[in-house]
This record gives C-alpha cells, structure tokens and sequence, in this order.
C-alpha cells in the first residue's frame, strides 16, 4: 500500500477550509545564518506539531542547512506527525536512509535530477513506503512533473540551485501554479513571511504552503505558527 500520509493530512486540513502550513526546521541557512539561536530543535519541533502542524518538514543536508539525518530521527521518534525529509536526494540509499530514519516523504527536486532519474526515485520513494514531494521552480520542470503524474507538487519560490541567496518572492507561485495538472497537490515553498503571503500563494492556487525562515526567526513560532495557518479567517 502506498503511503499517502503527507498528502492525507494535508487534504484533510484543506477540506475543512483551512489552510495547512507545513513548518520547515532549518538549523541554519546559507541566507540567515543560525536559525535556532540556542533553541532545541526537537523542542520546537514539539511545539510546532502542537501547535497544529500537519506535517513537519526537516531539512536534513548538513553543510548549508547544519541538519543531519539524526535530527530527522530524532523528531520522528518525538511526535506522530509525518516527517518530510528536505535534502538534495539523489540516490537510492539516501531513500532507505530515509525510511530507515523514519521519514514518511521526501523531497526530489527536480533541478537537480534527470527526467529519469526522477522516475526511478519516484517509483522507489513509493515502493519503500515514502510519498516524494518534486520540487520544481520552473514551467518545464512542472510538465515534466505533469508527465509523470506527480501527486505532491512543491513550487519553490526561490531558486534552490542558488542556496536561497536570492529573493524569493511568491510571484513565482502566482505564475506558475496554472501549469500544475489537476489533482495534484500543489505546495508553496520558501519566502512565505505573513499572513498576506499565505493568502496570495493559496489565492493562486496552492493547497499548502511551507515556511521555515520566518517561523523560526519569530519571537514564538508556534505562536507565530497559528497566526499564519489562520490566515484570512
Ligand atoms: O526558509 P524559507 O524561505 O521559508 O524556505 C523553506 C524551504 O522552502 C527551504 O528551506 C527549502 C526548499 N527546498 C529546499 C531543499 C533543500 C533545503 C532547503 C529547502
């Protein structure tokens, strides 16, 4: 049985009119610098799924973002919700890693893999029991998705081939999520920073959207969190 629990949980939230925010624990970034100022990141990850997260998004990549695969195992292991793992996946092993960790989806980004390759790791991703997010931040990176019947769609409102030194900006959802084949659902990622931006990505068309930044620079982020995952209400 595939396991759809991202996309369940996210569904489930979008049908009852609400918008679900999937937080992104980042321990730093090559754009901000530290995220977590001393803070736990199971702490606040805790926080965050009590705060009403649906999913939570860890980034596991350890050079530019100062995650590991053991804080993913970590937070598993502390909370029910399903774990999305965000790293730059390229092989099979980094997928068993990834089930063997405890992760219930993950995420392939499509700038970085051949139209092939996507289709190897998409197929592998389901059949270890994980749900593949693609990430796409361009038109023909989205029909490449449409082609292979991707369920969970990431846009990525910034360019990640830049490590995040540029300005995202949701524009790049609002341009985009047209393209995005029916069905699908359709997650805006990165440079969400308010309510009005939640508002704009899911007025164009997103289902989700994803924050990690601007929920980890607040001065109380599951705080922060509720004000965004109510947006317009
Ligand atoms: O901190 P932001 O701007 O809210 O962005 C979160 C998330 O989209 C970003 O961390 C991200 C998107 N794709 C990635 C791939 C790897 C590592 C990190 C990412």
């Amino acid at each position: 049985m595939a396991c759809t629990k991202c996309t369940t949980a996210l569904w489930t939230r979008h049908r009852l009119g609400k918008i679900p925010v999937i937080p992104d624990i980042k321990c730093k970034s090559p754009e901000a610098g530290d995220l977590l100022r001393g803070r736990d990141p199971i702490a606040l990850a805790k926080s965050l799924a009590a705060a009403g997260a649906p999913v939570l998004s860890v980034v596991t990549e350890t050079e530019h973002f100062g995650g590991s695969p053991e804080l993913l195992r970590q937070i598993a292991q502390s909370t029910s919700v399903p774990i999305l793992r965000k790293d730059f996946i390229t092989t099979r092993e980094q997928l068993h890693e990834s089930a063997e960790i405890g992760a219930s989806g993950v995420l392939l980004i499509a700038a970085i893999l051949e139209i092939e390759q996507l289709r190897e790791l998409i197929d592998e991703a389901w059949a270890l029991g994980l749900e593949p997010l693609v990430e796409t931040h361009t038109e023909a990176e989205i029909i490449a998705g449409n082609e292979l019947m991707v369920t969970f769609l990431g846009i990525n409102n910034r360019n990640i081939m830049e490590w995040e030194m540029d300005d995202g900006n949701v524009n790049t959802t609002e341009k985009l999520a047209g393209l995005v084949r029916p069905g699908a659902l359709l997650l805006s990622e990165s440079s969400i920073a308010s309510p009005d931006d939640v508002l704009r990505a899911t007025a164009a068309g997103a289902h989700a959207v994803l924050v990690g930044t601007a929920i980890l620079r607040a001065q109380n982020p599951p705080a922060f969190y509720k004000v965004l995952s109510e947006a317009g209400r």
